[in-house]
């Protein structure tokens, strides 16, 4: 039998917090080329999962593979924009170098970025609708277009797997058909894209693989065949009915 590939593969996972597990014995394997939407309530652990997949938390049990090892070996293929609010922007810096820092990954200890690096985080910016902000104070920009920064900056990291913490969250129609273009753009190179996400009504038109977590992981694979009221009611614990045009 052909083994398949996985981007990420996820044994076994649990994570508490104070002794309280908020992740409970998760088993996932995302596939390689998807763009994975992860939904559940408030509280469901989907930034904790993000957060064990990239070691930030560590587990009480469980393991997490990035194609097929651990991820302080694949650090390089792993790109992250966090959720909004959870960094501070209060140092100065302007957006251009918070993008050109995406590129350090790439460069290793001693080589400063140069011309090149510069090049593509412009291109990133452009990408992003954001070129004009290039040298704005990264403090003294609108929440949405901290968001797009977070994005051009992942965009130059030019990694294999893209973890997106809500990167719809606050951002105008506009900007979120931009960032989902892009997203498709990068799935269509053949990344990998796992992003939290709220809204359950555009899933079945932004996704095509989705997974549903409560503490526990209740289903994951294709939104064609597991996107019913069926999974969101056992995910989301009333009786759910979501008018979806499918
Ligand atoms: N640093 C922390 N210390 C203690 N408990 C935490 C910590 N971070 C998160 N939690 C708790 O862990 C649980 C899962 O939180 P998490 O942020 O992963 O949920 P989420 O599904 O991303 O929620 P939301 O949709 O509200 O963003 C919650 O009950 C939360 O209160």
């Amino acid at each position: 039998m052909i083994q398949k590939k996985y981007a990420i593969q996820i044994d076994d996972l649990t994570v508490a917090y104070n002794y309280k597990p908020v992740l409970w014995d998760i088993d996932l394997l995302i596939p390689e080329g998807v763009l994975m939407a992860v939904v559940g309530p408030n509280g469901a652990g989907k930034s904790t999962l993000i957060k064990a997949i990239l070691g930030i938390i560590k587990p009480i049990a469980g393991s997490v593979k990035i194609f097929g090892k651990p991820y302080k070996k694949q650090v390089n293929k792993v790109a992250y924009v966090p959720q909004k609010g959870s960094v501070d922007w209060d140092f100065p810096t302007t957006s251009l170098d918070v993008v050109m820092m995406g590129t350090y990954g790439s460069l290793g200890w001693i080589k400063r970025p140069g011309s090149k690096e510069k090049k593509q985080a412009l291109e990133a910016l452009e990408k992003v609708g954001m070129l004009e902000f290039k040298n704005r104070q990264i403090s003294q920009l609108s929440g949405g277009q901290q968001q797009r920064i977070f994005l051009a900056r992942a965009l130059v990291q030019n990694a294999s797997i893209y973890l997106m913490d809500e990167p719809f969250q606050g951002v105008d129609a506009t900007t979120e058909k931009a960032i989902i273009n892009i997203l498709k753009e990068l799935r269509k190179a053949g990344k990998t894209l796992v992003v939290v996400h709220h809204d359950l009504q555009t899933v079945p038109e932004y996704f095509d693989w989705v997974t549903f977590l409560n503490v526990k992981g209740i289903a994951s694979g294709q939104v064609k065949e597991i996107f019913n009221d069926n999974n969101l009611t056992k995910t989301y614990g009333i009786n759910y009915k979501v008018a979806i045009n499918k």
